[in-house]
């Protein structure tokens, strides 16, 4: 089993350290807390092996928390590092896994030359194999990709304008805003997931702009693409809907026309955490013509990069599989796919 530790166990490290659980293929070392909070006596209940920084150590056991060893164990013992710290965090952690010969799988907050590559499974899977540093981008760049990527294999994607409509927080996050506004994300003309997709698909003109809104379950993104050829509308759905990871909603037959109902959904079918791992796309979105698609989708920002975290680390790990079997494992394990049936 190869053995991997996580650095980082907020919003995107629990939701990946209970993936890496699920998968016999490899070992939880143990996580990395820097706080004790409920979350390291919770983790520590479950048999979580829990790292510390050792001056926090008596603050841990004070609370119950027997820590497993200190970070420089914790290198010792992984043999990858997953990096789910706060943005820019992972960056100054890189000196540390490069210190240990770790390789280190890091996340969409650290600037892209953190690792040696920018990655999105369905993109740019087998580049990946092999590598020692990778960086999974963004949630909004993934839900993104997912969809360029895909229509790009089939069709020859040209260009693509995006608009995201950012949620303002994850709900756990109270400090956050905005709470009455609908605010500009940058003052730049253009938002970094047109740019950080291109990272990874270089060859399309990807361009995307985004608006922060008070709500805190999900980002939506309007996705204009142009394509190479004239396509019709049931060569689009079928296309999206041969990928598990994307999910093509009826709202006139399902009543999903929102975000919280799709949570509800998610909740519904006891999804952990009422994750939704699959880029959500209203079907009656889609419209096609000519050389131009375009379409409306939910991302699940806390939990849309757990599939391609997994990825990464086959990839990483040098596992002998095709990208077909390695999506494959991925899915099963998650209950990607499941939804489809219910929908
Ligand atoms: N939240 C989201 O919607 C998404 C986030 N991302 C990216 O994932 C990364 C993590 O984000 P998120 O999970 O939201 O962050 P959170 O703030 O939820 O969690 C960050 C975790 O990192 C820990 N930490 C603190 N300092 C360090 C350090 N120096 N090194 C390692 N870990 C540290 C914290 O520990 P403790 O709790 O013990 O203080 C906490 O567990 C970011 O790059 C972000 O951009 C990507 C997609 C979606
Ligand atoms: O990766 C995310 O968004 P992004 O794809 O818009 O950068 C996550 O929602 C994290 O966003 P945050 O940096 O506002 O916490």
């Amino acid at each position: 089993m190869i053995k991997v530790g996580l650095n980082g166990y907020g919003t995107i490290g629990k939701r990946v350290a209970d993936a890496v659980l699920k998968n016999s293929r490899f070992q939880l070392v143990g996580i990395v807390k820097y706080t004790p909070d409920y979350s390291s006596k919770m983790a520590f209940k479950k048999g979580i092996n829990i790292y510390v920084p050792p001056e926090k150590w008596r603050d841990f056991e004070s609370q119950g928390v027997t820590p497993k060893g200190t970070i420089q164990e914790f290198l010792e013992e992984s043999s990858i590092i997953i990096d789910a710290s706060p943005s820019g965090k992972g960056f100054a952690n890189l000196s540390l896994y490069k210190a240990a010969g770790k390789p280190a799988i890091f996340q969409g907050g650290e600037k892209p030359e953190v690792a040696e590559l920018s990655f999105s499974t369905y993109c740019n899977y087998d580049e990946a194999v092999g590598r020692k540093y990778l960086r999974v981008v963004s949630c909004n760049t993934t839900g993104l990709l997912r969809i360029l990527c895909v229509l790009h294999k089939e069709f020859n994607v040209k260009r693509a304008r995006v608009l995201v409509i950012r949620r303002g927080a994850d709900p756990k996050e109270d400090a956050r805003g905005p709470i009455n506004s609908i605010k500009l994300e940058s003052v730049e003309d253009v938002s970094h997931h047109g740019k950080d997709a291109m990272l990874v698909l270089p060859n399309v003109k990807i361009i995307s702009q985004a608006v922060v809104v008070p709500t805190t379950l999900m980002h939506v993104q309007y996705l204009d693409v142009e394509v190479a050829t004239p396509v019709i509308k049931e060569q689009v759905t079928e296309v999206l809907s041969r990928y598990a990871r994307i999910l093509l909603v009826d709202p006139k037959k399902t009543g999903l026309d929102s975000t919280s109902k799709l949570i509800e959904a998610a909740r519904d079918f006891l999804r952990s955490r009422n994750d939704i791992y699959e880029n959500v796309v209203f079907e009656n979105s889609i419209l096609v013509s000519g050389n131009s698609i375009s379409l409306i989708q939910a991302i699940h920002q806390e939990s849309i990069v757990v599939p391609e975290n997994m990825d990464a680390l086959y990839a990483v790990a040098g596992v002998k599989l095709p990208l077909e079997k390695v999506v494959e494992e991925t899915d099963k394990l998650l209950g990607i796919g499941g939804l489809k049936d219910v929908f």
